[in-house]
């Protein structure tokens, strides 16, 4: 889960915006200056209003009438243009900057370690990366110029409203201090809100995210009700927290509007008396509640532009809490080594003392991995055997460096992991997982992807050799697309496109978790087959349940209490080691009970 969000400022968590802005920051500053012009322009338009008042119609002079009426629209035509061109000259930088914050943002979440992705819901991730960006983006465009040029607007209108009668002007300032106390109010308990109905379209995201990825689960157990249950409670938890917001947002709406429109009112009393008194003349009034009518817009928008910054700052918090992790380390840049003239019992995959406890375990339980020491030999396949839970999984996830073991080494022939590229790591091992994840995309696109300089040849005999011809049957052969999650091929086709993707690059160390796991008998003996000949071509260590799986292995370790307990061929453990011959007894049972089936 991400980390408990501090309190900061929003302008704070919004100036760390400013690297995304600064190479756009010419056309976003000049299309401030534009809509700074542009605002001030109307209120120019009351102090034509006032000429016309107080002199073509006092002299009852129809041209100039005429006259004020074309500057008039001079005028408006000319405000308009300009915030046209405001909008013009922002468009396409914010789209940028929005597209260069989203590209950065999945850069950093691919270098992320996989603890990070162990700990953070795949929702909230989106939702940053969606929804968050665009309501940055929509700060950018509008709040972040508009507090700016509404605040120009505001100051030069009240210059004119006190240089035209500045005891009137003193009564629209009188509601000033309130407006900002109640302001600070507002943004306070907003911050704290909006951040709240983030992390909640977060939560919200990852239910439907596991909803569709789990669909057949969710049908086949038929728990479409419990699933639609707890969708609904979310939504009603998201829908309370936005009502607190428009609660929020039209306390401080009544507060902007009421305060002002009193004081315009009173001004309004104040200048008609004063005109019929003859203190003031009828033009200087129209002028007066004209500029003050101008600003209604300009200080009642200022509720929402603060609404929409504290949405914006609330969204930085949560892209820059993504962006604040700490990548994986990438290994120094050690010079490649070759391999070739290793002596014997350097060559191979070496676990020495390895340790590894998993960073959010509780530091009251033991380490998954107490201290593995196993050397498996170039050329062979060690098979690991354990009880459920043991740690297989763990440790064959430290080999690609998925995890880092908390002390201990691993070495490739000879050469410790943490001291290599991690590309040079990711040509040296492969690895297929339990379950056999394919993207959408094609076939070979997905077996392509185990070597980023394999060619069409190298995947033309890592289909032969993981026997996964079958893809030639495909409509489009292995240009077919397979759907998302590779969801359109049977689990054996996906299983062997896996295999045939660990070893199109050739890799000198293979690591498979499991790879017959799920798999009904008739397509096991298929993955077999497959596994045999790619076994056959690297220095393998393979998670194995079942003596089927054991059997394609040379030797076997046992994991048992975070240690390699015994090391031994099958017939070896199954005579000395009464653990392994329970393990196997169990797992042989399991799958009699699944050929009978
Ligand atoms: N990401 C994780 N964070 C914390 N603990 C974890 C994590 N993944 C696994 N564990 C714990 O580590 C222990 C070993 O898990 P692991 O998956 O390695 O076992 P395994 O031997 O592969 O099990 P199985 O045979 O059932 O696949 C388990 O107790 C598990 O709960």
């Amino acid at each position: 889960m991400p980390p408990a969000n501090k309190r900061r400022s929003a302008v704070r968590s919004l100036l760390r915006l400013w690297p995304y802005v600064l190479p756009v920051r010419t056309r976003v500053f000049g299309a401030a200056a534009v809509a700074v012009v542009a605002s001030c322009l109307g209120l120019v338009i009351p102090l034509v209003l006032k000429w016309i008042v107080d002199g073509p119609v006092a002299d009852r002079d129809p041209a100039g009438v005429w006259l004020g009426g074309g500057m008039l629209l001079a005028l408006g035509v000319a405000e308009a243009l300009l915030f046209g061109l405001r909008r013009w000259l922002v468009a396409r930088p914010l789209a940028g900057v929005e597209a260069a914050m989203r590209a950065d943002l999945y850069r950093h979440l691919q270098r992320l370690p996989v603890s990070f992705h162990d700990r953070w819901a795949s929702g909230q991730l989106l939702s940053r990366g969606t929804t968050d960006l665009m309501l940055l983006r929509m700060f950018l465009a509008f709040p972040m110029t508009f507090l700016l040029v509404n605040g120009v607007t505001i100051i030069a209108g009240f210059g004119i409203l006190l240089s035209q009668r500045w005891s009137l002007g003193l009564v629209l300032l009188a509601p000033v201090l309130p407006l900002v106390a109640g302001c600070f109010l507002f943004e306070k308990k907003y911050f704290k809100v909006a951040r709240r109905a983030q992390d909640q379209v977060g939560d919200l995201t990852t239910v439907v995210e596991e909803s569709v990825l789990g669909i057949r689960i969710i049908k086949g157990f038929g728990r479409h009700r419990s699933q639609a249950r707890a969708f609904r409670e979310l939504t009603r938890t998201l829908r309370g927290t936005e009502l607190n917001k428009a609660r929020l947002l039209s306390a401080i709406m009544a507060l902007i509007t009421t305060l002002p429109e009193l004081a315009i009112g009173i001004a309004l009393v104040l200048g008609s008396v004063q005109v019929a008194d003859g203190d003031l003349s009828a033009g200087t009034l129209v002028a007066f509640l004209s500029t003050a009518l101008a600003l209604r817009w300009p200080v009642e928008s200022i509720g929402f532009l603060l609404a929409i910054s504290n949405d914006a700052a609330s969204a930085a918090d949560r892209f820059f809490e993504v962006m604040d992790e700490k990548p994986a380390a990438a290994g120094d840049a050690a010079p490649r080594q070759r391999t070739k003239s290793l002596p014997a019992q350097q060559a191979g995959m070496s676990f020495d003392g390895v340790v590894f406890r998993y960073p959010d375990a509780p530091p009251d339980t033991p380490a998954t991995i107490e201290g593995v020491d196993l050397h498996i030999r170039h050329g062979e396949t060690m098979a690991l055997v354990g009880a459920t839970g043991s740690g297989k999984t763990t440790l064959t996830a430290l080999v690609p460096r998925l995890y880092e073991p908390t002390s201990g080494r691993i070495t490739l022939d000879g050469r410790d992991i943490t001291a290599m590229p991690r590309e040079e790591l990711r040509e040296l091992v492969a690895v297929a997982f339990e379950e056999p994840t394919l993207f959408s995309a094609s076939a070979g696109e997905n077996v392509l992807m185990g070597a980023a300089s394999a060619e069409e040849h190298d995947l033309l005999r890592a289909l032969d050799v993981a026997q996964a011809s079958f893809v030639h049957d495909l409509p489009d052969g292995h240009a077919t697309q397979v759907g998302e999650q590779g969801l359109s091929l049977s689990g054996g086709q996906r299983q062997r496109l896996a295999l045939a993707r660990a070893i199109v690059g050739r890799p000198r160390f293979l690591v498979l978790d499991d790879p017959l796991s799920a798999l009904d008998v008739h397509t096991e003996a298929l993955v077999e087959a497959a596994l045999r000949r790619v076994l056959a071509e690297t220095t393998a260590l393979v998670v194995a349940h079942r003596p089927s799986t054991v059997l394609l292995a040379d030797r076997v370790a046992l994991l048992s209490g975070g240690r390699i307990a015994a090391v031994g061929t099958h017939d070896e453990l199954l005579h000395g080691n009464a653990e392994y011959r329970e393990l196997m007894s169990g797992a042989e049972a399991q799958e009699q009970e699944a050929i009978s089936r």
